[in-house]
């Protein structure tokens, strides 16, 4: 610390100087306690190096005091004594003397300044003074506020008191109402654990389902082979069976020729027989001819010796009677010519005799040969006969054993139909497939990316789609989702199991839903010109001509198959009515009122409709292209070939196996709704925008039957619409029903996507009961029921 008396010298010009090598700051330290006037003084006198030190810079707490004080710091004044104690040495007493003035003088300049300060600081001091008096009078003003204030206070503090009491109040009951609340919650909480626990039985019921789903699914493919093996079976039996009817027929074949020789045989022994009767008789004859020839010659003889007695006679007499000589002489020559005859015929029946002898040795050995065969025939009869019945009781055996496969078959494919079901029963009774269609050459794709994206997660893969609208994301999950490289293939093979139904005599509903131009064509029918891409109608009745071939070797017989009908027919509703489109040409839309009547059987009847029963795929693909050609296309903004109707493919199948007496009765629909679409996006107007409305007002009375449905409500408004009358078989609790919802990945139809993707995921949450098989109906006039 420096302290400084007052009469110090100051410098001579009183100018106030910095030194040349000072630092900013100088301090002097004087001793603490030297006496100056009889007080002790102290002071730090702080010098600015060379500049004007203002009334502001300078200290103003020591106004009146002997000398001005200014902080210095510790560490300055202690580096200046140290200066100072390194230079003691190195400078001489006069130096140091001189220095010591200069500085004094400095300070004395220091002083004059802060005696200046002074002067002006008391100045300012009194303005203080007049300022506090005119503050002190606004304290008082601000104290008499204070007092009313006070006042205004203490009451509004009553009031306070008064709130706070009611307040408190409010919150008691919050309390006891927060205590209710947080009763209730711990209920809730009770509530949410059972239905936890409820959800880990389900979870654990689902798994044992998909359990039993697999167990069902590896008996069905031990089933399939089984009956691969057994249809094997049949074959091989079969062609066994087929060799021993050959073998059979032709040791049949030799049997009958066996008997035919025996029959020659015997028809030649009996000739034989004959002809031996007859040679018998001939030789007979022959003996009696002889004998008669014996007993002529024996006269004859007679004659000959009588006439030779006559010659000797005549000779006598010839000697006498010379006259008679020449007479005699002819009638003697006469009678040699008739002996000679006589001799000549005799020789010749005796050469017939003895011809007629050997040729009766021959007919006795051919009979003895005759009779040695027909023993051999005899004996190789009765071996064959034998083999013959050995053969039949093989074939009896293997005809059993055939009909016991058949019925094994049988039984094996009532099982695998009852396991197909409960399958499909287990993944619901109404599905939902959503199909995304790839990107059109002409539509872009979205500058902030793509629309519909796929989640890969196990969980959901192959099922779930993700639609990002104004960069918020929807998720939405199906029973199966394809993506726009999915074929037309691979959709077909996840609905062939549905058309198995059909011809299991189930009820089936297919249809595709969507905004236009998203591809519900396209899925149905396919692309025309590319066999390749032809959609699921054509397929599906691939499909079932192909089974009606293979369920001939199970009973299903080609006569039985006479039974099997196909009938098919294709309708279409336009705008509320109903257009016939096999006819259309000739009867144009129908009237409103048109007769649309419940048949007895619950199948709807459409007056008038043209049925044409079908043989083969080839017609139905016939039929099909006259339908497609005839249907109602227009143009709107959003598709350049929009289907503007709805087009209802139905097939009615009825089955019946005589050897079983069974009989199924199926229905398959097929619909290709038409394109529902915003009114403002679809650029409608006139008869066209009258056309969407009505589509628009069809689909949602179909969406109303079907959340109906899933209501179980008591009414279901089937009858708002042609198109959900004409589908009520159909889409009653007894059917199998499918959707397709359609989507285009195009980024300007994402709102009409959302729609859909939304419409369809509140029918994949419906439940519309367990559907029915219709069997043992043997229909009386399959042309009375269309639907
Ligand atoms: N999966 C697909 N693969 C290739 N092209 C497709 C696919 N789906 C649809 N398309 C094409 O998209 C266009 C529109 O399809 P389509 O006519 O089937 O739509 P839609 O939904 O039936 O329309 P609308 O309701 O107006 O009749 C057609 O050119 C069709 O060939």
């Amino acid at each position: 610390m420096v302290s400084k008396n007052q009469n110090q010298p100051s410098t001579p010009n009183g100018n106030l100087t910095p030194t040349s090598a000072s630092p900013s700051k100088v301090g002097v330290e004087n001793m603490v306690g030297t006496p100056v006037n009889g007080r002790a003084r102290q002071a730090l006198i702080y010098v600015n190096g060379g500049q004007d030190l203002g009334p502001s810079s300078a200290p103003t707490s020591y106004a009146g005091s002997e000398c001005g004080i200014i902080e210095f710091t510790r560490e300055d004044v202690e580096a200046l004594l140290n200066e100072k104690m390194k230079r003691k040495d190195r400078f001489n007493y006069k130096e140091r003397c001189e220095n010591m003035v200069e500085y004094i003088k400095r300070l004395k300049l220091c002083i004059r300044w802060f005696q200046e300060l002074e002067g002006s600081y008391s100045l300012e001091l009194e303005k203080l003074q007049q300022s506090l008096e005119f503050e002190e009078q606004k304290c008082m003003e601000i104290e008499l506020l204070f007092k009313n204030k006070e006042e205004e206070l203490s009451s509004m503090t009553v009031e306070l008191r008064n709130n706070y009491a009611s307040l408190q109040e409010k919150f008691m009951k919050e309390a006891s109402d927060k205590l209710t609340v947080m009763e209730s919650l711990a209920k809730e909480r009770d509530a949410r654990l059972n239905i936890e626990r409820s959800q880990a039985t389900l979870s654990e019921d689902l798994g044992r389902a998909q359990r039993e789903l697999q167990s069902a699914n590896q008996k069905i493919s031990s089933l399939n082979e089984m009956y691969k093996r057994l249809q094997d079976y049949i074959t091989s039996l079969q062609q066994y069976n087929g060799k021993l009817q050959t073998e059979l027929s032709s040791v049949e074949d030799d049997l009958k020729r066996a008997e035919k020789e025996k029959a020659t045989i015997t028809e030649d022994l009996s000739m034989s027989k004959a002809q031996l009767t007859l040679s018998r008789a001939s030789q007979d004859e022959a003996t009696k001819q002889k004998d008669a020839l014996a007993s002529e010659v024996a006269c004859l003889r007679v004659e000959l010796q009588q006439v030779r007695d006559d010659r000797d006679r005549y000779l006598s007499q010839l000697q006498t009677l010379t006259g008679e000589v020449v007479k005699y002489k002819e009638l003697t020559e006469q009678s040699c010519t008739e002996l000679d005859n006589l001799t000549t015929k005799t020789t010749e029946l005796e050469a017939r005799c003895s011809s007629q002898t050997s040729e009766m040795k021959t007919l006795k050995e051919q009979l003895t040969a005759a009779e040695a065969k027909v023993q051999v025939s005899d004996i190789s009869a009765v071996e064959t006969r034998t083999e013959y019945e050995g053969q039949k009781k093989l074939v009896d055996e293997l005809q059993r054993r055939l009909a016991d496969a058949e019925y094994k078959l049988i039984e094996g494919e009532k099982l695998r139909k009852k396991l197909h079901n409960t399958i499909l029963e287990l993944k619901g009774n109404i599905r939902v497939f959503c199909r995304v269609r790839p990107l059109l050459p002409d539509e872009n794709c979205n500058s902030e990316g793509k629309v519909i994206s796929y989640p890969t997660s196990m969980e959901v893969l192959g099922r779930g789609v993700d639609l990002r609208q104004s960069g918020q994301k929807h998720s939405f999950t199906f029973d199966k989702v394809f993506m726009p490289d999915a074929s037309q293939e691979d959709v077909f093979v996840e609905i062939s199991q549905l058309v198995q139904s059909a011809l299991d005599g189930y009820k089936v509903c297919i249809f595709a839903y969507g905004q236009t131009g998203s591809g519900k064509t396209y899925t149905m029918m396919g692309r025309p010109g590319h066999p390749e891409e032809k959609g699921l109608i054509p397929r599906v009745l691939e499909q079932i001509f192909q089974t009606k071939q293979s369920l001939q070797p199970q009973g299903w017989k080609y006569e039985m198959f006479q039974c099997w009908k196909f009938t098919t027919k294709q309708s279409e509703i336009y705008c509320q009515q109903i257009k016939l489109l096999l006819n259309v040409w000739k009867m144009g839309l129908l009237e409103s009122n048109m007769l649309l009547n419940m048949m007895a059987s619950g199948n709807t009847h459409v007056s008038d409709l043209t049925v044409v029963d079908v043989c083969s795929a080839k017609e139905v693909s016939f039929l099909l292209n006259q339908a497609a050609n005839s249907r109602s296309v227009g143009k709107t903004q959003m598709n350049e070939q929009s289907s503007r109707s709805h087009f209802v493919f139905t097939l009615r199948i009825y089955g019946v196996n005589e050897s079983t007496e069974q009989q199924v009765q199926g229905v398959l629909n097929l619909i290709d709704l038409a394109g529902s679409e915003r009114l403002s996006k679809s650029g409608s107007t006139g008869d066209r925008l009258k056309e969407t409305q009505a589509i628009n007002k069809s689909l949602s009375s179909l969406s109303d039957v079907i959340f109906s449905l899933a209501k179980k409500e008591d009414h279901v408004p089937f009858r708002n619409s042609k198109l959900t009358y004409l589908l009520q078989p159909c889409l009653g609790g007894d059917s199998k029903t499918l959707m397709f919802v359609n989507i285009s990945p195009d980024s300007s139809s994402v709102g009409e996507s959302l729609c859909s993707l939304r419409f369809a995921a509140r029918v994949n949450a419906c439940d519309i009961g367990t559907p029915r098989r219709q069997t043992n109906i043997r229909p009386s006039d399959t042309r009375l029921n269309y639907v």
